[in-house]
């Protein structure tokens, strides 16, 4: 008897391509990039500037279009699963309306998409639980420091409950003891949802930390270089970070970042 199973691959790029025509001629934000990724995975894009990180997330997110290739997102044009809200998006900074609570600002999504008074004020009271702002929700965002104002961001993203969280640099602007505090955080917000996650980062202990795969790009053209399958335990204090393995890791990701540079 054949069981019907929904797909274990949550996104799944082959060839994709996308090139930008500029006064200067075209830039080759991408070029052949195939990649596949499970449902569960945090996968982190990392690589110097330039190198089409936010482009692919953005392709993911069908907020760009591919000038080649194929590209799904759980079984789905990105299109469509845009439509599907099948993805919530965090940005680099965190966008929060001054004007709104932080409880507004999570509303606001949930607003547009219809949902009714009493479901949003369960689903922000869970969003604002899982990422540690119980209490928060009645103040402005100026009222609250920059990780949180970036906790408020990624419960805003988590409030409509996709699948996929999309996560560009979301980190990058904060100092290391917030961001080690985020990056726990995050690891236990994803332990606790099973969400595929992928995540862009510059920072490599960063990126072997939180990962469980880590695709190192390079740039002219935006490119794949190296895929790591991460061989470290999903439970990971942040002491993990001094053990043989974690720098092993470090060290495969650097070699992947040089070897990237030596193409140019
Ligand atoms: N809308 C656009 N029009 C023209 N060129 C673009 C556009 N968007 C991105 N690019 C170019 O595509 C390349 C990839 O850019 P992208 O922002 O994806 O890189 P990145 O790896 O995310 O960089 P960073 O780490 O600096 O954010 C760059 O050369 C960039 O200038």
């Amino acid at each position: 008897m054949q069981v019907a199973r929904r797909s274990e691959t949550a996104i799944a790029a082959k060839s994709i391509s996308l090139t930008f025509p500029t006064a200067d001629g075209p830039v080759h934000a991408l070029k052949d990039i195939s990649l596949a990724i499970n449902r569960g995975d945090f996968v982190s894009f990392i690589g110097p500037s330039g190198c089409g990180k936010t482009t692919f997330l953005r392709t993911i997110a069908a907020l760009e279009t591919p000038t080649g290739g194929t590209l799904s997102v759980n079984g789905m044009t990105p299109d469509a699963a845009r439509k599907a809200r099948a993805y919530g998006y965090v940005f680099q900074a965190p966008g929060l309306y001054p004007w709104r609570t932080i409880a507004g600002n999570i509303s606001l999504p949930l607003e547009i998409m219809g949902f009714s008074r009493s479901d949003r004020a369960q689903r922000i009271a869970r969003v604002l639980d899982l990422v540690d702002l119980t209490g928060f929700g009645g103040k402005y965002p100026w009222q609250l420091s920059g990780g949180m104002q970036q906790r408020a961001s990624i419960a805003r993203a988590l409030a409509f409950d996709a699948d996929i969280l999309l996560m560009d640099e979301p980190f990058g602007a904060l100092d290391e003891i917030v961001r080690d505090r985020l990056n726990e955080a995050l690891l236990d917000l994803w332990k606790k949802t099973g969400k595929t996650i992928g995540f862009v980062t510059h920072s490599i202990p960063e990126a072997v930390y939180l990962s469980t795969k880590i695709v190192v790009m390079s740039p002219r053209p935006g490119r794949i270089t190296r895929v790591i399958d991460s061989p470290l335990p999903r439970e990971r204090p942040l002491e993990i970070r001094d053990t043989p393995e974690f720098i092993a890791l470090a060290q495969q990701v650097r070699e992947g970042l040089r070897e990237g540079h030596s193409y140019d």
